[in-house]
Formats: structure tokens, C-alpha cells, sequence
């Protein structure tokens, strides 16, 4: 029998792998434009959701809690949890399948060169669970500080940390299962639908890279316990090994509930808003060539993520007027902050060491039979486990560094990944198959960018300029630069030169006008192979004044028009220091107590 499940997943890699390498992605919306020109209606419900992503999953769930009100959540893509897809190790594969949207950034300036066009690839997840379908697993949940700031920027106490602890606790149910992996016990919760754990075993590399850590003074930490500064080792959202999305540890215990319907395969095009009081009363979707309104009783809920919840209040006519008239859409509500300020992580694409290292490995069919029992290489995602976040002399409150350790080596599908032009990445990697890899990321930068609309069609993907490291006083580039000469500490470490550990010099080729190893090399090569890091948004942040720039007040209400609000990534005003689901989750719930206490 087991040999049966071992050739069964034998299969399914082998399938899903090579559909990844060419696998072309959707650029526009066009699968969901309807085939004729009816609408139907398909009802009333209390509260609609849109997006069944992290957001948009945690508030099904609590907001179905309450038995007299009737929840929908119209979710785009399908179900998204078949073996495959809960094989972590198969992770990087799920951005060439049909469950990823396909965005790409307008071409950049300033980074992302060395990707082709300079279109930054802006990966995001379709299907219930959104882009916890296809992320890192890594459960993270900002710095305590960061929580204090926007209890500042939205001058509302209930935002500062020690109040959001509890409901941190209350998504999640922690598993110590590594001994040797810090825990601060009193900060972590158990019994929540989110079962997290260590990456287990931890691989030579990175106990390699704590101790490289420990030799250069930082301190080994639990990084979501008082303090996130230090280095440790990645808390994921794996359960038995397993990925979990948030749709399925939230949503899947409740799917019987009666007064929850999801529908999925359905695309909101457009929040429905009465003129004449500004009121949101429902949505207009499309599922299977037809179009339908819906209407909503008491809250539209907008969780689309950190494009597409701007792209929706764009199209529905909520935005900076100026832009509104540029594409011909009707101005409902002139709202200069929706998709103005939107906020990624620049990462570089690893620096790269030669080493004496050699995984452990095994064949395929070892590793199988291992994941069958919850452990091995297959329950890891990519090798990256260990992880520091550091300080560098420019930031003195937050967190502005994140160094990400991995072993890893070049290969044709890591070049599609990444979306570099050849030279540019095997100039990174030589010819490297058994690399030391370190990302370095400015997880605190100033630059912004934007989301705007194509077109007036819904059926266009929104534009989105991600702007990294355009700062004109150049300090997102300078913290990125002190990451690198960390990262060169590091690799001089007796923990790394255990292993040999060699910088591949090989200079990136636009960038051998400098003097080789300059600040002013750096500061090239970084633009060239950064890209972001996918911790998106600040789309439609949250805040106190509208005419500053918020889109969103204290409790995620849209200004300016009633009965909407926005809970998922884009309302995050300030950086949460490294990954964005454990923050989101928190947002959610705490959206959901919000709305539980307005509609009781
Ligand atoms: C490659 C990658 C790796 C990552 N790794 C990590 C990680 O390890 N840890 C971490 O914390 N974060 C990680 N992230 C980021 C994290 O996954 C996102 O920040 C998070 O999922 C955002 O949640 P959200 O609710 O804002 O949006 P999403 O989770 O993206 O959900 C939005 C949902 O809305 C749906 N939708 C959009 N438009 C419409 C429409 N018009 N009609 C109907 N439905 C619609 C989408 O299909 C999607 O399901 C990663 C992201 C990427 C891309």
C-alpha cells in the first residue's frame, strides 16, 4: 500500500513539476467577462465578502459565528488543497499553475533591472485561501512597536500591542515541537484553527547560520514573542508536515454551517453604491458567463487583496478623482489615498557562496516515504529556514533587515522563478549547484508606489508600479547595503568557514562600470537583483484623515461611504517588519469582533 502512495505522489511531482516549466500565466482578467448581457439576482444576505483569501477567510468564519446572519463570500478562483498542493516542498511551483493570478509590475526604474522587461513579477494567490495557497507557510506577526504606531496613526489605543496579544493567541494553536528552537510559551495560544510548528529537523545549514548569528552578537530569539530582533528558525503554518491554506484551517471545520455559503469561481467587478446616501448595497459578480448582483443587508466586505480591493473601489468609482476621469469612471466618492501608497519589501535575489556543503539527500522515493511520515526535505519549503532580523544603524524603533538563510543551487526552473535575465542570473550564481544562499531585505522602506486602473473594464489587470528603492535620499538602498556587508560578516564566522564558505564573484555585468566591491558596485547590484518580496501593502491604508491620505478609519471602514470596509493587506499603514499573514489574521479578527459588537 504504501508503495502504491509512494508511486501515486511519484506522479504528481513529476506532473505538477513539469507543468510548471511551461505553464503560460493569464495577463488579463478576460476568463471571467460574462457571454451575454443579462443580470440575475441572487439575493440579499446580511454580509458579503469579497476574496477568499487570508482576510477574506477569517471573516467568513467569525462572522458566521453569529447563527442570525447570513454570510456570502464570493471568491474568484476554486478550492485549492489537493495533495500537490499541500506538498511544501512544491510551493515555488504553484506560481505557474492556475491558481496564481499572473500580475506583473509596470516596468521599474530603480529595481528589479535585472528582471526581464523590469517587470517585477507580483505573484498572488487565486483561490479559497487566497495567497496562503501558494506563500512561504511562514507564520510571522510583526513587531510590537509596529502595532503601537498604528495606534498612533489611527489614534485608536485598541491598535497598540499589548491589547492585540490576545487575539493573536486566539488564531493560533502552537506546537513546540523543536526543542532546540526558542519559545517565549506565555505568547503563543493553542486551540485556535491555526496549527503552527518549527521547520523540523533544522538542516546543518541552519544550525550553521544561528550559530554565524550567535559569533556575531545577535541573539538567538522566538520572533513572535517580546522581541522580534535576533535570528531563529521559520514558524510555519504546516500541520503534520502538511501545508495548510488559511481557508482550510479556518473555513473547512465551518463549511456546514447553514447560514454560510461560499461561491466560488465568481469575479466582483463592481461594489454597488446608492448616490444618493453613499451606501454600499451589494456587489455585481460574474460566475460561469452570467452576471449577478447580490445584494447586502448590513456590511460588503472587500478582501481581495492588496491589488485587487483598489482595483474593485476604483471601478466602483472610490478614488482619487483625477484618476477616475482619466479612465472614465463616474466619481462617487473622491478618495486620494485608494492604491496611492502601495508598499513592498525590495529583496535581493541571494547572495551567493560557494561551499563544501552537501545536503543531505536521498532519492525521491526515500524523501517520499519520509513526508508520509510528516518529516524530510518534502515538508520543507525551498531550504530556506533560518532567518535574522536585524537593525541596521539607520532605524532605531522598527526592524529594517531581514537576512534569510537557504542552501540551495541554480537551476532552470529557479531562473523562471525569479524571472531574471540569464545573465544576470548566472552571474549571481555562477555555475553553482550547492550554493550558500542569503536574501537580504529592507523590510522598513520609505519608497511607495502605486495601483491604478488599465482601462474602466474589469477585465484588465490593474497597473501596479511597485517603485522600490526610489527614494531620493537613497535610504532604502543604504539599509539594503548594510545588509550585505552583515551578510559578508557572517560568511567570515568559523560556523561558515567550517564549510568553506566562498563569495562567487562574478560581477554583475551593467554594474562592472564601477569600481568592483564599491559601495557604488552595491548599490548597482542591488538594484539589479532586488525585487519584492512579496510582503505587499499599504494599498488602501488605514488611518485618521481621509485628506492625508486614508482610505480606511480604526475599524477598517471605507470614508466616505457606509457599509464597506476593507479588511486584508491593503489596509496596513506602516511596515509589520517581515511577513504579512500573521498580521493579517490579526486584522481580521480583530474586524470581526469590530462588526460582531456593531450587528449583534
Ligand atoms: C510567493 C509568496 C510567498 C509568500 N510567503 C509568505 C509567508 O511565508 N508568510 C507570510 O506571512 N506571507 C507570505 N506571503 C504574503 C501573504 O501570502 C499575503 O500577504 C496574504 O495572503 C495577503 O492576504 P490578503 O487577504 O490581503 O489577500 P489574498 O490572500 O491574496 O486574498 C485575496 C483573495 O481575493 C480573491 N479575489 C481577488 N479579486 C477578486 C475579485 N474581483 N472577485 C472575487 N475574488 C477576488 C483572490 O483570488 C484571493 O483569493 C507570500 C506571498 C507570496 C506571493
Amino acid at each position: 500500500q504504501d508503495s502504491d502512495l509512494i508511486n501515486y505522489f511519484t506522479n504528481l511531482i513529476a506532473e505538477g513539476q513539469s507543468a510548471a516549466l511551461s505553464n503560460q500565466l493569464p495577463t488579463d482578467a478576460s476568463m471571467y467577462k460574462p457571454t451575454d448581457d443579462s443580470v440575475t439576482d441572487y439575493g440579499t444576505f446580511d454580509f458579503v465578502i469579497v476574496g477568499g483569501g487570508v482576510g477574506g477567510s477569517v471573516v467568513a468564519r467569525r462572522l458566521s459565528d453569529m447563527e442570525n446572519q447570513k454570510v456570502l463570500l464570493l471568491e474568484a478562483g476554486t478550492f485549492a488543497d489537493d495533495d500537490f498542493y499541500r506538498i511544501p516542498s512544491m510551493t515555488a511551483y504553484l506560481a505557474f499553475s492556475e491558481v496564481q493570478w499572473g500580475f506583473r509590475s509596470i516596468p521599474q526604474k530603480t529595481a528589479c533591472l535585472g528582471i526581464i522587461n523590469q517587470r517585477c513579477s507580483a505573484y498572488r494567490g487565486k483561490g479559497m485561501g487566497g495567497t496562503s495557497i501558494l506563500n512561504g507557510g511562514i507564520y510571522q506577526r510583526g513587531v510590537p512597536e509596529g502595532f503601537d504606531e498604528y495606534a498612533e496613526i489611527t489614534k485608536d489605543p485598541s491598535w497598540a500591542y499589548k491589547n492585540l496579544l490576545p487575539l493573536f493567541k486566539k488564531s493560533e494553536d502552537f506546537h513546540h515541537n523543536d526543542p532546540d528552537a526558542p519559545v517565549d510559551l506565555e505568547y503563543h495560544g493553542t486551540g485556535g484553527p491555526l496549527y503552527v510548528q518549527y521547520v523540523t529537523p533544522q538542516n546543518p545549514i541552519t544550525t550553521t547560520f544561528l550559530q554565524a548569528n550567535r559569533e556575531v552578537g545577535n541573539k538567538v530569539v522566538d520572533y513572535n514573542g517580546p522581541s522580534q530582533e535576533g535570528a531563529t528558525v521559520f514558524q510555519l503554518y504546516l500541520k503534520n508536515g502538511q501545508r495548510q491554506n488559511i481557508s482550510s484551517a479556518f473555513l473547512d471545520p465551518v463549511m456546514d454551517r447553514k447560514n454560510l455559503e461560499v461561491l466560488t469561481e465568481s469575479y466582483v467587478t463592481k461594489i454597488n453604491i446608492d448616490k444618493n446616501n453613499k451606501k454600499a448595497i451589494g456587489v455585481t459578480f460574474t460566475h460561469h458567463g452570467k452576471t449577478y448582483t447580490v445584494n447586502a443587508d448590513k456590511e460588503v466586505i472587500l478582501s481581495a487583496g492588496v491589488y485587487q480591493t483598489p482595483q474593485i473601489l476604483l471601478l466602483s468609482g472610490v478614488g482619487p478623482k483625477e484618476h477616475l476621469e482619466e479612465v472614465g469612471i463616474e466619481v462617487i466618492e473622491d478618495l486620494e489615498g485608494v492604491g496611492s501608497s502601495l508598499q513592498d519589501d525590495p529583496i535581493n535575489q541571494v547572495i551567493v557562496f560557494r561551499s563544501n556543503y552537501s545536503a543531505p539527500s536521498g532519492t525521491l522515493q526515500e524523501q517520499l516515504a519520509d513526508y508520509l511520515e510528516g518529516r524530510g526535505p518534502l515538508t520543507q519549503v525551498l531550504s530556506a529556514q533560518g532567518v535574522s532580523f536585524l537593525r541596521s544603524k539607520y532605524e532605531k524603533k522598527l526592524i529594517d533587515l531581514e537576512l534569510i538563510s537557504a542552501a540551495a543551487g541554480a537551476s532552470e526552473f529557479g531562473r523562471r522563478y525569479t524571472d531574471m535575465r540569464s545573465e544576470t542570473y548566472h552571474a549571481l550564481w555562477g555555475n553553482t549547484t550547492r550554493g550558500l544562499a542569503i536574501n537580504i531585505a529592507n523590510v522598513n522602506p520609505v519608497s511607495k508606489g502605486t495601483v491604478r486602473l488599465k482601462s474602466s473594464s474589469p477585465f484588465d489587470y490593474p497597473l501596479i508600479d511597485f517603485n522600490m528603492l526610489s527614494d531620493p535620499e537613497d535610504k532604502d538602498i543604504a539599509v539594503m547595503y548594510e545588509g550585505v556587508k552583515m551578510v559578508m560578516d557572517l560568511m567570515k564566522t568559523p560556523a561558515y568557514q567550517r564549510y568553506g564558505a566562498e563569495f562567487i564573484a562574478n560581477p554583475i555585468p551593467e554594474c562592472t562600470k564601477h569600481e568592483l566591491w564599491s559601495r557604488d558596485y552595491w548599490y548597482c547590484f542591488l538594484r539589479y537583483t532586488s525585487t519584492a518580496a512579496y510582503h505587499t501593502r499599504g494599498s488602501c491604508p488605514m488611518g485618521a484623515d481621509p485628506k492625508k491620505g486614508a482610505v480606511v478609519d480604526h475599524k477598517l471602514r471605507v470614508f466616505g461611504i457606509k457599509n464597506l470596509r476593507v479588511i486584508d493587506t491593503s489596509v496596513l499603514p506602516v511596515t509589520m517588519s517581515g511577513h504579512p499573514t500573521g498580521t493579517c489574521l490579526l486584522i481580521a479578527e480583530k474586524a470581526s469582533e469590530d462588526i460582531k459588537a456593531d450587528h449583534k
